[in-house]
Formats: C-alpha cells, sequence, structure tokens
C-alpha cells in the first residue's frame, strides 16, 4: 500500500546570504515523503536559484506528476527528471528501502566567505585534520592570495579548499598564484574552478602547480570524469547533478581515476543536509564533505543539524502541497 505527500516549506535566511548576484531571503522548496507499508522516506527538492535551471514551482509540478506515477504502483523514471526532483524523489525511495545507512559524516569544511578571522577560530576547534573552504574572487585576486598566505603560514598542516566560481580571467588568477608563495601551493588541497573557461582553468593548474577541482564543469553539458594533471577531485552537489544513482556513478568514477569526489551542499535545509552527511559518510568515507552551509538558515527543519541551535520547524507544521 503506497501513499505519498508533498508538503512546501519557506525557510528565512541569514541576511547576508547572496547568491550570485541575487540575495536569497527565504530558502524555498519540498519534502516529499514517500510511505510504503509501515516504512517511510522522505527527500527535498530545492532547486537553488541563480544555480539550477529550475524554479520551486516547476520541480513541485514535476514532482506531483512523478508522485502520481509512484503511488499508482508505476516505475518512475528519473533519468529524464530535473535534477532537483530526481535527487529528492531518489533519496526518498532509497530510505523507503532502507538504503541510506544512518552514520552520518557531520565533520564540515568550514566554509569562509566573510571574515577571516572568523575561520581561524573554527579551525582551532576542529579536531584531526584540518580542512576549510574560503570563497576567492571576489575582491582583488591579491589579497586572495595573501588570505591563503596567512592560513596556510599560521595553521600548520591546513588543507585549503578555495573557491573561485569561475570568476577570474586567466589574467587575474595569475595575479593570484603570483602571490601565494610556491612553498605554500602544497597547502591547497585544491582550487575549485578558477576561470570562466575549463580549459584555462587546466592551463592555470598546469602552469602554476595549484590543483584544481571542478564544481559547474561537472554539471556541463557532456561532462565526463577525467584525470588532467592538475586535476584532483571534483564536487558534487546532488540537488544541481541529480539522482542519487547519478551521484554515486559520479563518486565510482573519480575514485577509479584517483579523483577525490566531495560530496557538497546546495543549501539544503537541515533535513537535506543530514541526509547528505549520511551518503557522503557512506559513499565517500574518506573524505570531509563540504557541508558547512547550515550557518546560512535562520531556522532548521525536521531533522537537527548536530550542534545547531537554530529553532526547529517540523513537517507537521508545514502546508502539504498535495497527498494521495
Ligand atoms: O562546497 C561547500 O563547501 C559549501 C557549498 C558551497 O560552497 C556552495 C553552495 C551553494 C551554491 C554554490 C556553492 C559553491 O560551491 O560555490
Ligand atoms: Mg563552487
Amino acid at each position: 500500500m503506497r501513499s505519498a505527500k508533498l508538503y512546501q516549506y519557506q525557510l528565512p535566511m541569514d541576511s547576508g546570504v547572496i547568491l550570485r548576484t541575487q540575495r536569497l531571503v527565504n530558502r524555498e522548496g519540498w519534502v516529499v515523503e514517500l510511505q510504503d507499508g509501515d516504512q517511510k522516506g522522505y527527500g527535498e527538492i530545492a532547486p537553488l536559484p541563480e544555480f539550477s535551471q529550475e524554479s520551486a514551482e516547476q520541480a513541485g509540478e514535476q514532482a506531483q506528476a512523478l508522485l502520481e506515477q509512484w503511488v499508482a504502483g508505476q516505475a518512475i523514471d528519473l533519468e529524464k527528471a530535473l535534477p532537483s526532483v530526481a535527487f529528492g524523489l531518489s533519496m526518498a525511495e532509497l530510505e523507503l528501502q532502507g538504503g541510506l545507512p544512518q552514520a552520518g559524516n557531520y565533520t564540515v569544511a568550514p566554509l569562509c566567505s566573510g571574515d577571516p578571522d572568523d575561520l581561524v577560530i573554527a579551525l582551532n576547534d576542529m579536531p584531526g585534520e584540518k580542512v576549510a573552504k574560503i570563497k576567492v574572487g571576489m575582491y582583488e585576486a591579491v589579497r586572495d592570495g595573501m588570505v591563503a598566505n596567512m592560513f596556510i603560514d599560521s595553521i600548520p598542516g591546513i588543507r585549503l579548499r578555495l573557491d573561485a566560481n569561475r570568476q577570474w580571467t586567466p589574467l587575474k588568477a595569475q595575479q593570484f598564484a603570483k602571490y601565494v608563495k610556491p612553498e605554500n601551493r602544497g597547502g591547497i588541497a585544491f582550487l575549485e574552478e578558477p576561470c570562466q573557461s575549463p580549459a584555462d582553468s587546466l592551463a592555470f593548474a598546469q602552469e602554476t602547480g595549484i590543483n584544481i577541482a571542478w564544481d559547474e564543469t561537472v554539471r556541463d553539458e557532456g561532462f565526463e570524469v577525467r584525470a588532467e594533471p592538475g586535476v584532483v577531485a571534483i564536487v558534487i552537489k546532488p540537488t544541481l547533478v541529480g539522482s542519487v544513482q547519478r551521484c554515486i556513478e559520479l563518486v565510482k568514477q573519480a575514485n577509479e581515476q584517483d579523483l577525490t569526489a566531495v560530496i557538497s551542499s546546495s543549501m539544503e535545509t537541515s533535513l537535506g543536509l543530514n541526509q547528505l552527511a549520511r551518503f557522503a559518510e557512506w559513499q565517500t568515507p574518506d573524505v570531509i564533505p563540504g557541508l558547512d552551509t547550515m550557518q546560512l538558515f535562520l531556522s532548521q527543519l525536521e531533522t537537527p543539524w548536530p550542534q545547531c541551535k537554530l529553532p526547529l520547524k517540523t513537517l507537521a507544521e508545514l502546508d502539504v502541497a498535495w497527498s494521495k
């Protein structure tokens, strides 16, 4: 006996959250609940403005249509579904089948998009391997280079993940590299997407000895996981990539080519973020995931995130947009 529900949520964000060109005031999305007998499974469907191609409304419509089929006992084809819908529905099915292990990797790579001093404090509290993620490409490239030096010089053993989100021209990227002392370049675990084109990013890595990672490129049409000189990692944001099965395939391909696969957030609520932590522990057990985005919210949803003190909203408090 199958039944399903689609909840609609809207959660307020911290005032400083900017996505590319727009401020994100509220995070909007859907939570799907699948039930079969006494088993339940949940999934979050939350297209990220400025990053997803689809809107929340489009995702909700498609989710409803696919849920109608699911409840009727038909197999649903997620290959052609919108990425956020494919992710949420496949996660709910996986959880329903008991296929998502409970244990999660909640060690996040602290994310710094503002004051570097805040990050130094977070890192001093971090047990074990010290990994941090810093957004670059928003101010002067020279400043970014100096910030990278500062962290590598002051925190022994640190592994920095930098993210330029394709902001730099080859010249700007060169200016950045020039300011990172040669002996510090190994302290950069990787720099995500330095340049506008993957070809320029590859050339940058090979010229500077600074390792890079693909993030946006993973979602480009026709992308294939390929080991190339200077590339060490791929970032997988399941909400933007698609089904759990597609994500697992990417992790497998990365591992086969000795590339690190980093499971990363697309600003899911605490419900989706917890599932990503569990997915990361299961599929990429030796890699610290990129999930430090709870701090961008003003509220949690249903599942608490470890150590997070934000108020918790429950699914029971949400509107049910559709059920059958
Ligand atoms: O990857 C992480 O560590 C955190 C997530 C993150 O940076 C991010 C979150 C949402 C949208 C884009 C990005 C990004 O990688 O630029
Ligand atoms: Mg990125």
